[in-house]
């Protein structure tokens, strides 16, 4: 979709912003563009437009060289965010965002309607935010005006530099998660410059790292973090790697253990077999875990308690549906002050699968830095397995 052949860019003054610079970005793929201040990352962007002009090299867009294209009507088809936004303080927030259907020469009502529809996308209410000015609103909210803006022509593909730079920590990461949400219905090619690691690794399918001028490593985040192909690369993604990326791997069906399971409406059975186990209703979801201390009872020594499994068994709150991060299921852990997590089917409203412990998300954690056992130091932790971990409420007593 681009494409960059040996692009190269020398500023009059003799910088060399971008140095003979090949990589290529497929359809619908959101690469980020990450690296330390006055790397070549905006000038590598502001030469998809031809807002800056390339000293030697070529760049294609679906194949055609863009030089050869109009600079005007190139713009039209590529949507570009900035961090400082740049909305006309005068107009209203609806038409700021139909700036480019107004260029277009769209019938107002139609370029009108489409703003709107653009606006709500963003998550921002065209009836209450549509008729105010830009200085109306917050800086996270004119963040997300610039991004309707810039999607509503709808264009194939999608610059952005920065664009959730100027906000603060928490409205970013709503931000992210907004346009992830987006992305996923969209499927725009986006090129998206950042100095933030964590961002690049969080959005990108793809990071380019960039060092001066060059892009030290084009690879997907968990390769990145993983498998740093050069000290510089290592020293930029930072020595907590292996927390971030704890975030980009996902809890697979693999790395989940089997505990001994009952169900409510069986009898409570004198020996659960373990010190715990998880309790699922009549369709194998999950509800909650029993104790064998609250199975073994009043009766003589080693009779059960009586009754059935759903007279003494626990809500669970510590559980994730497949395919949540490994982050999440370490968070998750912590917050319930667990042992271990349960995992459901998401796609199955809510078939238990098996349960995370923390060795299992060591294990997990190991298989995705596999591919580079050079840069990452194994460190041997023993952990417990299933059998010995408390119940979740052991814990907290
Ligand atoms: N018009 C210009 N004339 C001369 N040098 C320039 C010009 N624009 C940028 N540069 C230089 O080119 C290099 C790359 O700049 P660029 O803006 O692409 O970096 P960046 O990675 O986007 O940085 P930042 O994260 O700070 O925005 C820097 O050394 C910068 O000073």
């Amino acid at each position: 979709m681009i494409r960059f052949e040996h692009v190269t860019k020398r500023y009059p003054d003799g910088t060399t912003a971008v140095d003979d610079l090949s990589f290529e970005v497929n359809e619908g793929e959101l690469i980020t563009l990450v690296g330390p201040s006055g790397c070549g990352k905006t000038t590598t962007m502001k030469m998809v437009n031809r807002l800056i002009e390339p000293s030697s090299g070529r760049i294609l867009l679906d194949g055609e060289d863009i030089s050869t294209v109009d600079p005007v009507k190139l713009r039209r088809r590529i949507g570009y965010v900035i961090q400082q936004v740049g909305l006309f303080p005068h107009r209203t927030v609806l038409d700021n965002t139909a700036t480019v259907p107004h260029l277009l020469n769209w019938p107002r009502k139609k370029a009108r309607a489409r703003a709107a529809e653009l606006l709500d996308l963003v998550g921002l209410d065209p009836a209450v935010h549509g008729d105010r000015y830009p200085d109306q609103l917050s800086g996270g909210q004119r963040q997300r005006v610039g991004v309707a803006r810039a999607l509503a022509a709808d264009p194939p593909v999608l610059l952005m530099d920065e664009p959730f730079g100027a906000v603060d920590p928490v409205v970013r990461e709503h931000l992210q998660n907004e346009f992830l949400r987006l992305q996923q219905q969209m499927r725009k090619t986006v090129l998206f410059v950042t100095h933030d690691i964590e961002e690049a690794v969080r959005l990108g399918d793809r990071i380019a790292v960039y060092g001066q001028g060059r892009i030290e490593q084009f690879d997907a985040p968990a390769a990145v973090l993983g498998a740093p192909a050069t000290p510089y690369v290592a020293d930029f993604v930072g020595a907590d790697r292996g927390l971030k990326r704890l975030s980009v791997t996902p809890i697979e069906e693999g790395d989940l253990e089997q505990p001994p399971v009952v169900h409510l409406d069986d009898p409570l059975p004198r020996d659960l077999g373990a010190r715990w186990a998880v309790v699922l209703d009549g369709q194998d979801n999950l509800h909650g875990w029993i104790a064998a201390e609250h199975a073994r009872g009043t009766g003589a020594a080693g009779t059960s308690a009586g009754g059935t499994v759903r007279e003494h068994a626990r809500r669970m709150d510590a559980w994730l549906p497949l395919g949540a991060s490994l982050k999440q299921a370490f968070a998750t852990m912590l917050q319930h002050d667990a042992g271990w997590i349960a995992v459901i089917d998401k796609e199955e409203k809510g078939r238990f699968l098996g349960v995370l412990t923390p060795a299992r998300l060591h294990e997990a954690l190991r298989r995705s830095i596999d591919a580079d056992e050079r840069a990452v130091p194994r460190t041997e932790v023993a952990l417990e397995s299933v059998e010995s971990l408390p119940a979740p409420a052991d814990r907290r007593a």
